[in-house]
């Protein structure tokens, strides 16, 4: 792999490179001239993208392929956005239509809700993909929002979560949503029981049927819960819960942005699948994204990456690009199944500019860590203080600017910034709907391209099994008798000194 001189000196010989290190995707601006590339690294990245067959494997992704080996089951999420006179075909079967048909019934409940001055507050139960991507979304798109409807995200099974959201809510004006890919995940169940008790105490059996729906691909355990599946909005095993945002798990969403902004999120991120599709490697965004990580990763050794957005609401975007990217690319063994030869996916993190700024960037900046960031901002605030959003503005640009020359100071050492450290700048007009579905999507692809190149499943997540596992065990021992002495010692004496506290403790 070639190297490349300090990016001082990459932008002294060649100040064209802020031209031409930039590539539009849709809406999007996406400037990674702040990179420790030049042509001949980039030709280099690129080439190896395609010796690991990134445009096969993309071509297999949208033809509905078994690429999630591991389940055996395509990845479709693409087919979540396509539109209505689109063929998508998954086992034999064009899965537009029953795309759009589950579409037209969330469209149809959105408008009665929203119509229904009844109903004031959306409780949406889930957890992992059934709750980040539509908290973040919720939360990014408020601008956009019904004015009388307020959502809300009940996710940890810690009871403090769901406590705290039923002292906001009233029942008669409350809806539930139960959102859940299996509906056999415990955190859910248990918040979906623990709401439907303070419903039923409040407004008695009846009330259920009005104020609880089902999104889920599994009809079976969502009767057995106790809601009738004719209040329930499906999706399909091809969508992995961390791809889901876009199918009917977005139901708390459309309710709230109304189904002509839901519709705009899907177009947004579709923009972005053809764009993926069709544009050639050399100004493909994800592609050159994808491999601008693994450049830091393989090449240089660089195991984190931080997201920052300069946009309050998306405070929860960091927090769902973790589990989009860790839970795909967390991962150890090949698709063949042997031990993966370097390492794997980044360690995500992050926080909206410019709080991250007082917090964490002295790191970035004089750490003797380096973090490449990805930076994101708008030109034109959702709100009406263009004096703030100016200012805000001018501390992104600032920072990349900083992070990248850095200032010398040989006299004292404490104030050298030694500059050199990478950034991408991703830019659009303002964070509408479409805007939000195109970096949704933008990232999907970042981690499906990065994925292709370790060879690994980004599809499947076994990892979560284990713990799972251990915790259905250990439930039971936590009250029963007698003391449990099955584990480690240090897990036994966990366990006992809970016990012991939990008996005396209110
Ligand atoms: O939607 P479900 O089936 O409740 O699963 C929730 C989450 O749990 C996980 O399976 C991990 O435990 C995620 O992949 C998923 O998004």
């Amino acid at each position: 792999m070639i190297g490349t001189p300090p990016l001082s000196d990459l932008f002294a010989d060649d100040p064209g490179r802020a031209e031409r290190y930039v590539v539009e995707a849709g809406d999007l601006r996406i400037d990674y001239s702040k990179q420790p590339l030049n042509d001949d690294v980039l030709a280099d990245l690129l080439e190896r993208a395609r010796d690991a067959g990134v445009e096969s494997r993309r071509d297999a992704m949208f033809a509905g392929e078994h690429i999630n080996v591991t389940e055996d089951r395509a990845v479709l999420h693409t087919a979540l956005r396509a539109p209505r006179d689109a063929v998508v075909e998954a086992d034999g079967e064009n899965v537009v239509p029953d795309v759009h048909e589950v579409l037209d019934a969330m469209s149809a409940f959105a408008d009665r809700v929203r119509a229904d001055d009844r109903i004031t507050d959306v409780v949406n139960i889930g957890i992992g993909g059934s709750d980040l991507g539509p908290a973040m979304a919720a939360q990014a798109l408020e601008a956009f929002g019904h004015p009388r409807i307020t959502c809300h995200f009940v996710s940890n099974v810690d009871g403090a979560d769901i406590h705290r959201t039923l002292q906001r809510v009233e029942p008669a004006s409350t809806l539930f949503i139960v959102a859940s890919k299996t509906f056999g995940t415990i955190e859910t169940l248990t918040n979906a029981r623990t709401a439907r008790s303070w419903l039923v105490e409040a407004l008695g059996d009846d009330a259920v049927a009005d104020h609880f729906v089902a999104v889920s691909t599994n009809a079976e355990r969502v009767a057995e819960f106790g809601i009738d599946t004719a209040n329930m909005f499906g999706f399909w095993d091809w969508v992995g819960g961390r791809y889901s945002v876009d199918s009917a798990i977005g139901l708390s969403l459309m309710i709230l942005i109304g189904p002509d902004g839901f519709r705009a999120f899907l177009d947004g991120f579709h923009t972005i699948d053809e764009h993926f599709r069709t544009a050639p490697l050399e100004q493909n965004a994800p592609v050159l994204l994808g491999m601008i990580g693994i450049h830091h990763s393989d090449d240089l050794g660089r195991d984190t990456k931080a997201v920052l957005p300069y946009a309050q609401e998306l405070a929860r975007f960091p927090a769902y690009l973790q589990q989009l990217d860790m839970e795909s690319n967390g991962k150890q063994v090949t698709l063949d199944g042997d031990l993966v030869a370097g390492d794997t996916g980044p360690i995500v993190w992050g926080e909206p500019g410019t709080n991250g700024q007082h917090a964490f960037y002295q790191l970035l900046h004089q750490g003797t860590r380096i973090v490449p960031v990805d930076f994101i901002g708008f030109a034109t605030p959702n709100h009406p203080y263009r004096n703030h959003h100016d200012l805000l503005m001018s501390n992104l640009f600032a920072q990349a600017e900083a992070l990248a020359f850095g200032r010398r100071n040989p006299d004292e050492p404490h104030r050298n910034f030694p500059g050199d450290r990478p950034s991408t700048l991703i830019l659009a007009d303002r964070l509408t709907p479409s805007v939000l579905g195109q970096l949704i999507a933008l990232y999907e692809h970042i981690v499906f391209v990065q994925g292709t190149v370790w060879g690994i499943n980004s599809f499947d997540q076994w990892g979560v099994e284990l713990g799972k596992e251990l915790a259905n065990r250990i439930t039971p021992e936590l009250t029963g008798d007698p003391d449990p002495t099955q584990h480690d010692t240090s897990t036994n004496n966990a366990i006992a000194w809970y016990r012991a506290r939990r008996s005396t403790s209110g």
